[in-house]
């Protein structure tokens, strides 16, 4: 009882980063520019990294590789940064092996997606999935992941909250990336006590903080603007808090062009941080030269990483 009391009050402090799976030109996974990554993370404001991840495109990967790609950030991190392993995938089995995975090699929280092949249809059934995938991690923090925009499951979250509230002993909130802010504010209010929301669309974080939600997920590349707003909100200076929101408003506004957003995003990150993060995997497709040349001039245009 003691042990579980002590998983659920297990908090989130300061921001979490979804890094990129790099990739080799022949699309076998980078593993060794892990601990720079890593150290690139903690240089610019981050406490955890969110490993495979939407950014990470953990679901783009087999379960091998996933599971050694975790190994290696768990190995970099050394208890510099904190990991949360994301083990949502397509189905149930899948999931529970990466969650007891995760447990074993002693990440500090997991967090799923739920299937949208077949897609959980209420949030009763939704509730069963993340209970039998938290199952497999009995010691360790577990968060729901919710993207709807990406997954096209448009359940209600603060349902879920609520719902699972009794059924899942180490649930300790989720990941609120679906982009209606009355949602995050609703799980926000399901029981403050026990359930973190974090806040994962960057354009709304200086929203998101004033309803109470200070863990914002975003793109490595983002952690000094949100470092910034978080300083600037904290002391009261809402002039400079709005300033910086602005700012990761225009650095988001980059990823609006053709490409999409996260191939975008990972091309991104590569000219700004000199970290080669390689190509995307099928089925995204990287941006063409021209794309990337436009990108390179926006990028110095903003004059944000000199
Ligand atoms: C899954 C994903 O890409 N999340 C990003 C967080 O880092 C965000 O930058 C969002 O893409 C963005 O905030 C959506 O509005
Ligand atoms: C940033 C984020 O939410 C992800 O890539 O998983």
């Amino acid at each position: 009882m003691e042990e579980q009391q002590k998983i659920r009050n297990f908090r989130i402090r300061g921001a979490v980063s979804a890094p990129f799976t790099a990739f080799k030109p022949n699309g076998e996974i980078n593993y060794e520019i892990i601990p720079a990554f890593c150290s690139y993370l903690k240089d610019h404001h981050f406490e955890y990294a969110y490993v495979n991840g939407t950014l990470g495109e953990g679901m783009s990967l087999t379960i091998e590789e996933r599971k050694k790609s975790l190994e290696a950030w768990v190995e970099a991190a050394d208890g510099k940064i904190g990991i949360i392993a994301h083990v949502g995938a397509n189905n149930l089995r899948d999931s529970q092996v990466l969650a007891r995975h995760a447990e074993d090699v002693g990440v500090d929280a997991i967090a799923a997606l739920a299937p949208s092949f077949f897609k959980p249809t209420n949030e009763e059934a939704l509730v069963e999935y993340m209970a039998a995938v938290a199952g497999m991690a009995p010691k360790t923090p577990f968060y729901y992941y919710c993207i709807n925009y990406v997954t096209g499951i448009y359940l209600n979250a603060a349902k879920f909250l609520r719902l699972a509230k009794d059924k899942i002993p180490t649930l300790c909130g989720l990941k609120h990336s679906s982009k209606e802010l009355t949602s995050a504010h609703s799980c926000m209010m399901v029981d403050k006590d026990r359930f973190q929301v974090m806040c994962g669309t960057d354009v709304q974080y200086i929203t998101a903080l004033s309803l109470g939600i200070d863990v914002p997920v975003s793109v490595a590349f983002m952690g000094d603007v949100f470092y910034n707003l978080k300083t600037a909100y904290d002391k009261g200076d809402m002039a400079s808090a709005m300033k910086f929101q602005e700012q990761a408003q225009l650095i988001d506004t980059l990823r609006d062009r053709p490409g999409g957003a996260f191939p975008i995003a990972k091309r991104m990150f590569t000219i700004i941080s000199g970290l080669d993060m390689g190509p995307v995997r099928l089925p995204l497709k990287d941006i063409c030269k021209e794309q990337e040349d436009s990108l390179r001039k926006d990028i110095d245009a903003l004059g944000l990483w000199k």
